[in-house]
């Protein structure tokens, strides 16, 4: 089961956070005959400047790659979203098996692993501010499928060794996140939540229809990092992922036909 090696599952979060039982919980199964077709959505623009890469950290519920957001250096724009939001940080969430990992699913179908880039309305003063804001964070989420080793994802993952225990951060320099962004921008968008607590109800979701490949050996090397700290027994980071929860009436909109 998902997080079903930390202290808290997912199943007990709403006892400290009550908002897990909320009217717009992420993530969704999103139903591609259900979602509508708006003409009106722009396409995304994404305009991300590698020296705003920071570092890298084993947080002890995935791994994050940090930007410097000081700037309008790293942006999302268009899209479902009006204004300007700036990229934050990305991270994953992935099975302990190929078979599942993702947080989002197709039709019911899971994907391996779900990268997720998470930007804040600029709108507001800060990332915390805007978390608390209905139309504070915009992320966008890509589903990685196994195929292809993924020569750009491999350059995050060359890192691992560093990071392998809870607490432990390096300085990762130049990355450029486009190349982590499959060939379409097609997308599916609904409004949502953070997918880990405190599940904060102030997510424009924007998820890419077309995965980005990552290899079965890939995968095995996210499976290489700890939930555990160094000194504690050790405990794989897997099923890092939140299942999907319910839709409560939601409209899922699509940019494409
Ligand atoms: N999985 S998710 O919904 O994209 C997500 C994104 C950010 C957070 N929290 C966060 O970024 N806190 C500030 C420290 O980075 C939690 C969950
Ligand atoms: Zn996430």
């Amino acid at each position: 089961e998902p997080f079903a090696t930390t202290i808290l599952g997912p199943d007990k979060w709403s006892d400290n956070f009550p908002i897990a039982n909320g009217p717009r919980q992420s993530p969704i199964d999103i139903v591609p005959g259900d979602a509508s077709f708006d003409g009106g959505l722009k396409p995304l623009k994404l305009k991300y400047d590698p020296s705003t890469c920071l570092e890298i950290l084993n947080n002890g519920h995935s791994f994050q790659v940090t930007f410097v957001d000081d700037t309008d250096s790293s942006t999302l724009t268009d899209g479902p979203i009006s204004g300007i939001y700036r990229l934050k940080q990305f991270h994953f969430h992935w099975g302990a098996s190929d078979d599942k990992g993702s947080e989002h699913t197709v039709a019911g179908t899971k994907y391996p692993a779900e990268l997720h880039l998470v930007h804040w309305n600029t709108k507001y003063a800060s990332f915390g501010e805007a978390a608390s804001q209905p139309d504070g964070l915009a992320v966008v989420g890509v589903f990685l499928k196994i195929g292809a080793e993924n020569a750009n994802l491999q350059k995050v993952l060359d890192v691992f060794d560093i990071i392998r225990a809870k607490g432990k951060q390096t300085s990762f320099a130049n990355f450029d996140p486009t190349t982590l962004l499959p060939g379409s921008l097609d997308y599916w968008t609904y409004d949502g939540s953070l997918t880990t607590p405190p599940l904060l109800e102030s997510v424009t979701w924007i998820v890419c229809k077309e995965p980005i490949s990552v290899s079965s050996g890939q995968m095995a090397k996210f499976r290489s990092l700890l939930f555990s700290a160094e000194g504690e027994p050790e405990c794989c980071m897997v099923d890092n992922y939140r299942p999907p929860q319910p839709l409560k009436g939601r409209a899922v909109r699509a940019s494409f036909k």
